[in-house]
Order: C-alpha cells, then structure tokens, then sequence
C-alpha cells in the first residue's frame, strides 16, 4: 500500500491533470460534508484543498476530520495562516507569497508554523504563491496587503515564477484570485510553463469545463475550483468521471 505521502507527490507531477475541489472551512457545513463529498467522489477531482483567507481557530480541523470520513483523496491544507494548521490533513501547501512584498506571507507566517508543522506528518509542499490581477480586489490582496502583479507583464510573472524555481519551490501557484472575475490567462500560463521545470498550479475564477481544459491545455498541471462549486453544484454533473 502507498501511504498518503507518496501519493500526493505522485499525484501532484509535472506531467499530470489534476483538480483539485477547495472547500473554503467559512463556507462549509459540517452537515453538509457528507453529501458534498459524494459528489466529489463522483467527479474527476484528484485532490481535495481546504483552506480560506480568514478561518476561525479549530474549523478546518473539525472540517478535514470530517471530510477525511467520506474520501480517499489526499487532502491538502491550502492556508491563509498558521492557524489552519491541522494534522489531520495529508500534506499542505507551504505557500510563499512572492508576487508580493510583505515579509509576513514570504518568510514570517512560516517561522511561525514551524514549532506547529514539527508536531505533525503533514507532507510539507514548498509553493510560491503569485497573484496576478483579475480585476477586482481579491481576499488574498486584501489580508496580506499586497499588490498582484499585472496581467498584462507576462515577462515580470515568468520571471516570478522562475525565481521561485531557483529559489528550489516544487510547485508554482498562479492566483487569479477566488472568485476572480478574469481567471489566469492561457497565454500567461504557457508562458510559465514554458520557463518551468516544476509543478504548475493554476486556479481562481475557473467556471467551466471550457477554461478548466483551456488552463490545461496551456500547461496546467493542478487546477483548482472552489467557487464554482460553491455558487451551483449542479457544476459537478459536467466534470463526472
Ligand atoms: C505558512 C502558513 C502556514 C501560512 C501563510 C501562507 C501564505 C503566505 C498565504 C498567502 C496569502 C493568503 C491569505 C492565502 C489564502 C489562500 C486562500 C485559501 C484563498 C482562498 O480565499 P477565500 O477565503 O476563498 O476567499 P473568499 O472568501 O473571498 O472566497
Ligand atoms: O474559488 P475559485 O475562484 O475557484 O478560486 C480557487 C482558488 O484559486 C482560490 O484561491
Ligand atoms: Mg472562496
């Protein structure tokens, strides 16, 4: 048997299609897991993210406990802060967040996870985290009070990725931002690609199945859809197996 760790590094590759299904913990009810996962099962999800900008203390791990009842799919811890941390998840995105320039959310939150992620098996993920503009202000600009970059210098976002490459990241995470109005375009995220060895992530603003397989086609390795879910889950009966 393959333990969960082997599985997320293999499921999450450079030469995959995956998506993964982010539960946002201030969006979820606990009764309403159970059915929701069904539905997730049923889908061509690969990964489940859970995670949010602003959480309360304790909601993702009462969360992740009961998600982890219902799927075999590896669940990852997306977070927005250290508080999220839980080990009862399979691994976690340990996110940088290098399109911006607030030493909290690109070295500081993560000094401060480490006394946390010690206590746990949690596979840890190095990720850089860039934002790019989509048109409104997103969640993400507005907690860590940084800028995106703009979508419109595609050689400053490549050269963002790359550097995090260098900087030896194993995967790279382009945010449109949840619920962007713009999602990441297909010429931004082949460009990047292009440039990458490593592991791409795409997400932010993905609403069907046209841009799920647009995102794909120009390169992406993960994409990830919360939103959409959130909105109408009706969006689940055209992504079945
Ligand atoms: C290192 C640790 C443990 C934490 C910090 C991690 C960093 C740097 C995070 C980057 C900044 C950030 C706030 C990311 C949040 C990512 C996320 C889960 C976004 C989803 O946002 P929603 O909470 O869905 O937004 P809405 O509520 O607006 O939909
Ligand atoms: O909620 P959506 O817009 O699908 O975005 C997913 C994720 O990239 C947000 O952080
Ligand atoms: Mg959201």
């Amino acid at each position: 048997m393959k333990n969960a760790t082997q599985v997320i590094l293999e499921s999450i590759k450079s030469d995959a299609k995956s998506l993964a299904v982010l539960i946002d913990p201030d969006k979820m009810s606990i009764e309403h897991v159970e059915g929701f996962i069904n539905m997730v099962n049923t889908s061509i999800a690969t990964h489940i993210f859970v995670g949010g900008s602003e959480v309360g203390e304790g909601v993702t791990e009462a969360l992740v406990i009961e998600i982890k009842k219902y799927t075999k799919l590896p669940v990852i811890l997306f977070p927005g802060d250290v508080i999220q941390i839980t080990d009862k998840a399979d691994g976690i995105l340990f996110l940088s967040l290098i399109s911006g320039r607030n030493p909290e959310y690109l070295i500081g939150k993560h000094v401060e996870a480490v006394s946390k992620l010690k206590q746990t098996n949690l596979k840890v993920m190095p990720c850089g985290y860039i934002l790019i503009e989509n048109g409104k202000e997103t969640s993400v600009e507005r907690v860590s009070q940084t800028k995106p970059l703009k979508r419109n210098d595609i050689q400053n976002i490549v050269d963002t990725a790359k550097a995090g490459e260098l900087l030896g990241m194993k995967l790279i995470y382009l945010e449109a931002g949840s619920g962007a109005t713009h999602p990441v375009e297909p010429e931004i995220i082949s460009k990047v690609k292009r440039e990458l060895n490593i592991t791409l992530i795409v997400g932010g603003g993905i609403r069907s199945k046209t841009e799920l397989e647009s995102a794909y086609k120009a390169g992406a390795n993960l994409v990830v859809i919360g939103t959409a879910f959130e909105e109408d889950e009706a969006f689940f009966d055209n992504l079945q197996k």
